[in-house]
Order: C-alpha cells, then sequence, then structure tokens
C-alpha cells in the first residue's frame, strides 16, 4: 500500500533530489532587515522575533520549494518565542505544505505511552478527537527510542492510521552520540545497533509500493564508517542524516546511506543553506534568494555527483529507459 516512504521517492524522483533543507531561524543570525520590520510592528519582544522567524522561513521555503521535496523544521528554534513561535511553526507547515514541499518536524518526541499519544496527536491529529483542528499536520515526525518499545508504539499506530512517517533516532550525527549509543550491551549488540534492531522489526510490518516502509531512522551523516552497518541492518527504512554541511558531512561520506536502487536516504542540511551569506553585508530579499538558491543547488550536484560515481543515480537511467 502507499505509504509515506512512496510519497518520499515520487517527490525526490520528480526534483531530482536527495536533499532536506533544515529551517533552523536562529534570530542572531537571520538577516538585520527581517529583525528591523519586525521590531517596527511588534516591537523587540516575542511576538516581533516569531514575525521575523515567519517571514525569513517563508523566504527560505519559497527559494528552495524548485529545488527539493523536502524540509525539515527544527521545532526548538520556535519553541523559544512562547505560543508566537509555535504559531509560526505551524503557519511555515502550512506554507510549505501549499507549497508542495513534504514537511518533517525535528522535535525528537519520546514519553511514557500516554503523553507519546498526545505528543503524537499534536503533530500528526487524530480523527477521534473532535476538539482539535484537523489541521495543520506534517507529513513526518523525529522521535527519541530511549523511553523502550511503549514509547514509539503511540507514534507507531498514528503513523500507519494516518499515513505519516517517523524518523527514529538510531546513531545521531554528534560527537558524543558515542558516550551512550556505541555502548556494548549484553546481547554483543551496542545500544544503537539495538534501537536498528527495532527499528527494522517495525519497518517490515508496514513496507510500501516502492519496498520502504514508513518507518525510518536517524543515522549521522557524521558517522561515515557506520552508515553501511545500518543500511545493512535496516534495509527497508528511510535514513534521514543530518550533519552535512555545517558538521562536516559531504557527499563523498554518505552514498552507502542509499540502497543499489538508489534510494532510501535524504540528506539534510540548515545552517549551510540557511545562512550561506554574510549577515551583515546582505540587504535584499532577492540577495538572500541568490545564496541560497546557489548553496542548494551545489549541494544537490554534491550528492548526486557522489552517486552517479557509485553508480546509484537512478534517474538517469531512468530517464533513457522510458525513452526506449
Ligand atoms: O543526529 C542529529 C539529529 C538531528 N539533528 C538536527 O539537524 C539539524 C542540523 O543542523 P545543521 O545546521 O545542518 O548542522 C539541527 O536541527 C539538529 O537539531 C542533528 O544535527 N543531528
Amino acid at each position: 500500500m502507499f505509504n509515506f516512504s512512496d510519497l518520499i521517492i515520487q517527490n525526490v524522483k520528480m526534483k531530482k533530489s536527495h536533499v532536506v533543507v533544515g529551517i533552523d531561524p536562529d534570530i542572531n543570525r537571520i538577516p538585520l532587515f527581517y529583525l528591523k520590520e519586525a521590531e517596527s510592528l511588534y516591537g523587540v519582544s516575542s511576538q516581533g522575533a516569531a514575525h521575523a522567524l515567519l517571514e525569513f522561513g517563508k523566504t527560505v521555503i519559497n527559494t528552495v520549494k524548485d529545488y527539493v521535496a523536502v524540509v525539515k523544521l527544527q521545532s526548538a528554534y520556535f519553541e523559544v518565542y512562547g505560543a508566537y513561535g509555535v504559531a509560526t511553526f505551524w503557519e511555515l507547515v502550512s506554507h510549505a505544505k501549499n507549497e508542495g514541499l513534504i514537511v518533517i518536524a525535528d522535535a525528537k518526541r519520546g514519553d511514557i505511552g500516554p503523553t507519546s499519544r498526545a505528543y503524537s496527536e499534536s503533530f500528526f491529529g487524530d480523527k477521534t478527537n473532535k476538539w482539535r483542528d484537523s489541521n495543520p499536520t506534517v507529513d513526518a515526525l523525529t522521535i527519541n527510542p530511549y523511553l523502550g518499545k511503549d514509547s514509539i508504539d503511540p507514534f507507531y499506530n498514528s503513523a500507519i492510521s494516518l499515513k505519516k512517517g517517523l524518523f527514529i533516532l538510531v546513531k545521531t550525527s554528534n560527537d558524543s552520540s558515542e558516550d551512550l549509543q556505541d555502548k556494548q550491551l549484553k546481547s554483543q549488540l551496542t545500544v544503537s545497533e539495538t534501537i536498528a534492531e527495532w527499528v527494522n522489526n517495525y519497518a517490515c510490518d508496514s513496507i510500501g509500493e516502492n519496498g520502504y516502509s514508513l518507518i525510518g531512522a536517524v543515522v549521522g551523516a557524521t558517522h561515515t564508517k557506520d552508515i553501511l552497518k545500518f543500511r545493512k541492518l535496516m534495509p527497508n527504512s528511510i535514513f534521514l542524516l543530518p550533519g552535512y554541511g555545517a558538521q562536516g558531512g559531504k557527499g563523498e561520506n554518505i552514498t552507502n546511506a542509499f540502497n543499489p536502487d538508489g534510494y532510501g536516504a535524504l540528506i539534510s542540511a540548515s545552517r549551510s543553506i540557511i545562512y550561506s551569506y554574510n549577515k551583515v553585508e546582505i540587504k535584499t530579499e532577492h540577495q538572500i534568494k541568490k545564496c541560497i538558491t546557489d548553496a542548494v543547488r551545489n549541494m544537490n550536484n554534491d550528492i548526486n555527483d557522489a552517486l552517479l560515481r557509485e553508480n546509484k543515480l537512478k534517474w538517469k537511467a531512468e530517464a533513457l529507459n522510458s525513452r526506449h
């Protein structure tokens, strides 16, 4: 049955891009003219900040929508500004979806069962709750599995019934991920390998038309040596790989995240795309759009070139085959 992974593959093929643009709007890094306008409307306040984040976020979305299939909104940067920030988060979710983009909320939720259920409802909605407006919702959510399987089940059940996607943290991109995630358990597996087994078990029960599951995994683009191992442990999961760009990941490091079919991985970058200009020198929206366009096209080319070298760039072959 068509599921979230099929939606991803369909749109990745259409845009010819495996890139996810991360929207992590930091008030200290966004261009000054957004702040000036926000201050003139709402003063220096949470409402003003949320307005600046909204306008900046819309610029990013309008700029990247022709080059990528997916955006990832980092919830933390919006939560800073309380109710105004959260409202901006959802306004940007709606804007991105209206522009034809798939939206991942990066909120890394996970708690005891009933609370996970409420978290899942807040991001995915719930048709049985007549008090919650049916929209907006996100297409996928990152979740933290460290409370155990009963913390994952409510997200899994909602994802199945509402046709959403999950990205479960398996091996995170930060250096200290080794402190806990690389520790070996009595089973001889590491903690992250154990989570990978869980992911694979969930994934096997929810395979879509292209052979992928709606249950994906977060694997850092910074852990080049581990990526192949995780690909073997979770053959049917789409990987979300943060850590490209600002954290050092490159196209040549992440080709093992892709299956031989040329799919199965989304590479995410935030700061290297959305702050790809000098904040002080930049004066107009046109200039920002140009810098962001160049950055996202370079990233697309870097990844597609790396895949081409490994014979994993499939849309060229698909285009040729469809001509015969
Ligand atoms: O393992 C992880 C999981 C999530 N993230 C998030 O991705 C972006 C990375 O931002 P960059 O500017 O591209 O470094 C950010 O929202 C993180 O919270 C991650 O980095 N690593």
